[in-house]
């Protein structure tokens, strides 16, 4: 945190405000919030860690995709404080993970995840210590979507408040039939804060997610491919005869995405991703640089080598 402040200042006070800007995206590890915006990451943690329950717990593959489970079945996989703490520890872990590729994001036991735990966000009802959770779960579920790797949430049953803003922290959703994704806040007399309501608008555009949240809309399958919220249904009852788990027919739909090298899958992602966060100018500049990872790089050689067509 200390480090972000310090890269801000410098930020601020250096005539090539670009130049800082993109050093900072680089190398803050996707950070909203730090010291300067009076967020101190130890105190939140420690508060955070006080609310107990449940566990976010990561499978890395062989095959470059990992899995994060959502693991609170007793309480709909609602999210407590540890969770939250735990969750921001995980993406630490896939940022360092260099062989990465993809990462599927699901609920344990059959369902998504029914928002932040009740009990914890009654404990903590006060604005401040609002603020405080509200900004360390707006930094981790920044960093979960800038992590190089693809990422979709595999959406079972709910996903509610804070988990209807979760899945907008990856790259893609795939709903099961029968599941539900519904940002509940107003009935909690609430908006989004875990950044769940900026990832919205991107998605689904500003018309179609003013009504989501001025509704609180049940979005269903057919409601969610039709306002690009979903990018795929995938059928329980093809699961059940035997097509594979919804796990195994996730991973099957990511592997179009992720088959190839970790290295050019990565790129693809930074491009994509400099592309919808920078400034045209910007975007270009960090477009240029991933390019020079790959140019004449193994991969590059190997295509040159082997004359391939693209037929
Ligand atoms: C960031 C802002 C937010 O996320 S605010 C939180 C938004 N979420 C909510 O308000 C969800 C409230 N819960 C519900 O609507 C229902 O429990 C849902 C998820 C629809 C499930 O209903 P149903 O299938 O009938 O099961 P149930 O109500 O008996 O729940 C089973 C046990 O799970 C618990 N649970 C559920 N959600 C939460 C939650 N968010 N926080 C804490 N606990 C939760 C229920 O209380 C219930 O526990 P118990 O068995 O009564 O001990």
């Amino acid at each position: 945190m200390v480090l972000c402040a310090v890269r801000w200042q410098l930020l601020r006070s250096s005539s090539s405000y670009g130049a800082w800007a993109r050093l900072l995206q680089r190398q803050s590890r996707g950070c909203v919030y730090s010291s300067v915006h009076g967020f101190n990451q130890e105190e939140i943690r420690e508060k955070l860690q006080a609310f107990p329950g449940g566990s976010i717990d990561l499978l890395k593959q062989e095959s470059g995709i990992a899995v994060l489970t959502i693991n609170y079945p007793t309480r709909m996989n609602a999210f407590s404080g540890s969770m939250m703490v735990d969750l921001e520890e995980r993406v630490s872990q896939l940022e360092s993970w260099t062989d990465g590729k993809g990462l599927i994001v699901q609920g344990a036991a059959g369902t998504f995840c029914s928002g932040s735990d009740l009990n914890a966000v009654r404990a903590i009802s006060n604005p401040p210590d609002g603020m405080k959770m509200c900004m360390f779960m707006q930094n981790a579920l920044t960093r979960l979507l800038r992590l190089p790797l693809i990422s979709v949430a595999l959406v079972e049953g709910r996903a509610l408040g804070g988990g209807a803003e979760l899945t907008t922290a990856c790259d893609f959703r795939l709903m099961t039939s029968g599941s539900v994704i519904q940002f509940v806040h107003k009935h909690m007399g609430l908006v989004p804060g875990w950044g769940g309501a900026a990832r919205l608008v991107h998605i689904v555009g500003s018309q179609n997610a003013l009504k989501l949240l001025g509704g609180a809309l049940k979005v269903d399958p057919e409601l969610g491919l039709q306002i690009g919220l979903a990018d795929e249904v995938l059928e329980v009852a093809q699961a059940e005869e035997g097509a594979g788990t919804l796990l195994q027919q996730a991973e099957n739909w990511l592997s179009h995405y992720t088959k190839g090298p970790a290295p050019v899958i990565q790129a693809v992602k930074k491009v994509v991703l400099s592309g919808r966060e920078l400034p045209l100018s910007e975007a270009l500049r960090t477009e240029k640089d991933v390019f020079g990872t790959l140019w004449g790089g193994p991969a590059n050689l190997q295509a040159l080598a082997s004359k391939s067509k693209h037929r």
